[in-house]
């Protein structure tokens, strides 16, 4: 029986910057266990190769069928192995508004103001613009503009610019309203994933890879180790000072309910004796539901399928085998921006993300020719689902329902965020490229945009709020993210999110970890 001070569990975002943080004064001993491997590979280091990820490093959960899809089932891509989603995801660097993080106080997490959550996202962070009043200029996570933006992005930067939309050099600045290109989680042209950032060998540090947790164990009221399967062997790893559990927003709540602590009638139905009635675990899960339009294009500036689009990737990648350039170094969501709906929003409410290639189902299904997408997505949406066990078997997928589109005023945002996508996509310079749409309709006509958005809208992939953080009773963990209720237990990843934050999740994520490796430091001192 192995023995640590600190168990982790999950090596994602939040997770390895709290292991990574735990264990570099050498005092702790600290354990992370992660269900996938080592993510060591060039397919997932080179930020070109996103399509062609391993299977092994993405779980590929899908949602139960969603009412406001048309019944469809939804996709739900989550990282699995050293890095979790940041090994897999688009690289985008936004932190939110400060709008979201004065709500999560306002809300009852004393301590989480964007003044208080600031010094964590410039510590955590090394900008290579330098640092200032809003940059990390010397933490572990590399942040760089892109090396290779692709013509098309910059012409949707300036077609937005034509519309009078207002450029934006800096989202994680002062003001995040308007268009420009994202900064990335690159280094030297690779994908910087949170494990590349934080998981540094250290010999107090012991990572342990294809080590699915299968329950916390408890005893008193406290947790004192986790019970964990590695290939068939099962195991029970101690930690006298506690575990902090980054799963993430389904990996999470689902170890929580296997271990008994979630809302007892359901746990009582699936057979698992209750330790903790937690009506919150699995509850309050909100997900940016987002809709892509997409264009052919006669230019081949796009990413595409043809030969001449194959021959170009065959030269970059050997490109970028050798000097870390070229159009390998992308990440797709190249260019972007930040609009409001309407003037009385406290801040933006639809973010947009221009892909240099034509998506269908999330990149799953090729596409013949080339041309571009732009994404709208709903910030702050009002539909709340939530995350279920399917089974009581560990390593069968839990029963995930983000209810997309089940409150009215989310589909009516996205209306707006998808006609204006389509004024920028008509706009010069873009206009030049004479895109044709993919899916025409009537864009004036409410009903066929409707018909049209639940027929092909899904996530852009930011589930939280499963383990909600608040100062209230019924939340799963207080401000110093403590599970209520029980000893020895931290959480620390995108579930304890009490409000989705307007913008990607990977940079929050990794704050909250940084959080999590000083609120456990100080209970422990
Ligand atoms: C395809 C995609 C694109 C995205 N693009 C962006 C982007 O461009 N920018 C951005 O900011 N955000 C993006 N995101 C979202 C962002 O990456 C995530 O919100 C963030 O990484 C979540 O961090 P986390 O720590 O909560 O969970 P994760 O990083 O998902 O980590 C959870 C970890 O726990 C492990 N785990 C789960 N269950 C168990 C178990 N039972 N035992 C052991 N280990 C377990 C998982 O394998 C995983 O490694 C994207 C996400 C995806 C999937």
């Amino acid at each position: 029986m192995d023995q640590f001070d600190i168990i982790v569990i999950g090596g994602g975002s939040a997770g390895s910057a709290a292991a990574g943080r735990l264990s570099e004064d050498g005092r702790r001993r600290v354990c992370l266990l992660e269900a996938g491997g080592s993510n060591d590979t060039i397919r997932v280091k080179t930020p070109g190769f996103m399509p062609f990820i391993p299977e092994a490093s993405n779980w590929r959960f899908e949602t139960v069928p969603q009412k406001g899809l048309n019944g469809r089932l939804g996709y739900q891509p989550r990282g699995r192995g050293l890095g979790g989603s940041s090994a897999i995801n688009a690289m985008v660097y936004i932190r939110g508004n400060r709008f979201d993080y004065d709500q999560w106080a306002a809300l009852g997490c004393i301590g989480w103001s964007y003044d208080d959550v600031l010094p964590y996202f410039r510590r955590a962070e090394h900008n290579e613009r330098g640092a200032d009043a809003f940059h990390g200029g010397d933490g572990p996570l590399n942040v760089m503009d892109q090396r290779w933006p692709n013509p098309g992005s910059k012409a949707f930067v300036a077609s937005a610019a034509a519309l009078q939309l207002g450029a934006n050099p800096d989202f994680n600045g002062a003001a995040q309203d308007g268009f420009g290109l994202y900064q990335v989680t690159q280094k030297d042209g690779e994908r910087w994933s949170a494990a590349r950032a934080y998981l540094t060998p250290r010999p107090n540090l012991t990572i342990r890879t294809g080590a699915l947790v299968e329950r916390l164990v408890i005893e008193e009221g406290r947790v004192t180790g986790v019970a964990v399967r590695f290939g068939g062997q099962q195991e029970v790893l101690r930690a006298s000072g506690g575990v902090v559990l980054s799963a993430g927003a389904f990996g999470s709540p689902q170890i929580l309910m296997l271990s008994g602590i979630g809302p007892a009638a359901h746990l009582s139905g699936q057979g698992i004796p209750v330790a903790l009635h937690r009506e919150a675990v699995g509850s309050d899960l909100q997900d940016h539901i987002d809709y892509v339009s997409s264009w052919e294009t006669q230019s081949r500036d796009f990413f595409g399928d043809s030969l001449a689009g194959t021959w170009r990737m065959a030269k970059a990648v050997i490109e970028h085998r050798f000097k870390r350039t070229g159009i390998m170094t992308t990440c797709f969501a190249e260019g972007g921006g930040f609009w409001r709906t309407s003037a009385d929003v406290p801040a933006a409410d639809i973010q947009y993300h221009f892909v240099p290639a034509m998506l269908e189902d999330h990149g799953r299904e090729k596409v013949k020719g080339h041309g571009f997408s732009i994404h709208a997505c709903v910030l702050r949406p009002e539909s709340r689902g939530t995350v279920r066990l399917a089974s009581s078997d560990p390593a069968a997928a839990p029963a995930i329902d983000p209810n997309f589109l089940d409150d009215p005023r989310d589909i009516a945002v996205l209306r707006k965020g998808v006609r204006l996508s389509h004024r920028i996509a008509e706009a010069p310079p873009l206009s030049d490229y004479k895109p044709k749409d993919r899916y025409p309709i009537d864009l004036d006509n409410d009903a066929e945009l409707d018909a049209l958005i639940r027929e092909r809208a899904d996530t852009v992939y930011h589930p939280v709020g499963t383990c909600r953080m608040g100062s209230d009773d019924f939340s799963v963990v207080d401000p110093t993210l403590k599970a209520r209720g029980i000893d020895g237990l931290w959480i620390a990843d995108a579930s304890v999110m009490p409000r989705l934050v307007s913008g990607n999740t990977n940079a929050p994520s990794i704050m909250i970890g940084e959080r999590a490796a000083d609120f456990v430091k100080a209970a422990l001192a």
